[in-house]
């Protein structure tokens, strides 16, 4: 469901990272979103709305009202996940990596050759992101052209932005499921980025994202290949780094003439700042400092990490290196399609590091809503975009509401959200309810550049 946007001020309150451990609280503010969905004013303090539109000569009447119990916060950005691993979320037994990508995971994605299939899931996936918020996602599809052209479709008639990722792997998988050469990686690499070029030019909506699977998964000449045509079209890529010890062990195996698993993206051309890395669980501190020296990106996924058993990924000290962190959700080897869920791991995770190295490793409430939208804008390469409420932005957001539970108010919100607002709470105390106890019952509405792309039923009045 989509509804063209128009010139709309959005009244109440607003809250939204503006660094790390600095959460903006704002009451009574007013935010103007012209046709374009871009905000062009932000305002603090306000009596009212019609003062608004007289302040800045508002001529439209449209209004969006935030009941007492919510407030606006950008929408998430998911810089890892697997659109096409959504209906196994949740599914994993006692895997691990590379057990848990032949038996779970192969089969799956192999299977989405049927258009029929890819379809249904697909537009799951993206029903499923948007009701938890999440306003850009960074997908990775699978091998099938088709099928990959078919996700970039459906985000775009869905209005997400979204990063399309057609999975490249020549060396791994079984014959039914991998390309035949490096020759074949590329040109259907190239087959799906011309695809994308061709219903959005200017990559408004969707956007083509190289993205070799994983080390293991490409030969060495696939890689350079990959290097190359990133460095003839400037897309990003996207990949997976160290997530497991056995997956690094293999790395070493395969690619002995490097130095260690970064300097194989490194080496092919792949290690510049518009590649994101997810995981990077087990990173020495020269790979750290190389990924820093390259500005390359990193996606923290904890809820797959803690499911796989992958390790505790110390998002501290690539933090304090310098290095851009976002969240993933990583779904499938995460169980969650929800980025809230991801801070509310990253929160848990970060503690258990914390337990054996020292609470310097602990995150807060606030890192982990930086990580999940300004911090995610910075890896997706949008930070000029999107992440903040900042005049120029565009309005890529959430409504978040909360579950009124005093009897005696005179408005009720009749949204059934797990989050429950006495009244006496202090504002930074609700955001911490919400995020250590909400989901996707406390979305009532979302927007992407202005435009309404999920709205709960509950929330229309
Ligand atoms: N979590 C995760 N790690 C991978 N490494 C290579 N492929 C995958 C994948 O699909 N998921
Ligand atoms: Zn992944």
């Amino acid at each position: 469901m989509e509804s063209a946007p128009q010139k709309t001020i959005y009244f109440g309150t607003f809250v939204h990272s503006l660094e790390p451990t600095h959460l903006d609280i704002c009451k009574n503010g007013a935010i103007g979103v012209d046709e374009a969905g871009k905000i062009v004013f932000v305002e603090r303090d306000v009596e009212n709305v019609e003062a608004v539109k007289k302040l800045h000569d508002w001529t439209s009447d449209a209004v969006v009202v935030i009941p007492t119990t919510g407030f606006f916060f950008p929408g998430f950005i998911d810089t890892h996940i697997h659109a096409s691993q959504y209906p196994n979320a949740g599914i994993f037994g006692k895997s691990t990596l590379l057990d848990w990508l032949n038996d779970y995971t192969f089969p799956l994605e192999g299977s989405l050759s049927d258009l029929t299939r890819a379809s249904h899931v697909y537009h799951r996936v993206v029903s499923r992101t948007l009701s938890h918020g999440t306003t850009t996602a960074s997908y990775y599809a699978t091998i099938h052209v088709p099928a990959t052209n078919l996700l970039a479709n459906i985000c775009k008639a869905r209005g997400q932005r979204a990063y399309i990722g057609r999975v490249c792997m020549d060396a791994m998988g079984p014959d039914y499921y991998r390309d035949e050469s490096a020759a074949e990686t590329l040109a259907k690499t190239r087959e799906t980025i011309d695809y994308i070029r061709s219903i959005d030019p200017t990559h408004e909506t969707v956007t083509p994202i190289i993205t070799p699977r994983f080390a293991p998964a490409c030969s060495t000449g696939c890689l350079a290949d990959l290097g190359a045509l990133h460095r003839e079209t400037g897309y990003p890529i996207q990949t997976h780094i160290s997530e497991n010890v056995p997956e690094v062990n293999l790395v070493k195996e395969l690619f002995p003439e490097r130095k260690g698993y970064a300097d194989v993206y490194d080496y092919a051309g792949l290690l510049t700042d518009k590649m994101i890395l997810a995981h990077a669980v087990h990173l020495t501190d020269e790979e750290v400092a190389l990924v820093k020296a390259r500005d390359a990106k990193i996606s923290h996924c904890p809820s797959s990490n803690t499911a796989l058993t992958s390790g505790c990924c110390r998002v501290r000290k690539l933090m304090d290196a310098g290095i851009d962190v976002g969240l993933g959700t990583d779904v499938s080897g995460g169980f969650s399609a929800s980025i809230l869920e991801s801070a509310r791991q990253a929160l848990g995770v970060s503690r258990f590091v914390a337990m054996t190295e020292g609470d310097a490793a602990k995150l807060s409430v606030e890192e982990v809503l930086y990580l999940g939208t300004r911090g995610g804008a910075k890896v997706v390469g949008l930070a000029d975009q999107i992440g903040g409420f900042d005049v120029g932005k565009s309005w890529d957001a959430q409504m978040i509401v909360l579950n009124n539970v005093d009897e005696t108010a005179q408005t009720h919100h009749e949204l059934e959200a797990p989050v429950d607002y006495f009244g006496w709470e202090t504002f930074p105390d609700l955001i911490h309810k919400w995020v250590y106890n909400g989901d996707d019952r406390n979305v009532g509405a979302v927007w992407v550049k202005g435009k309404l792309v999920h709205e709960t039923s509950k929330s229309k009045s």
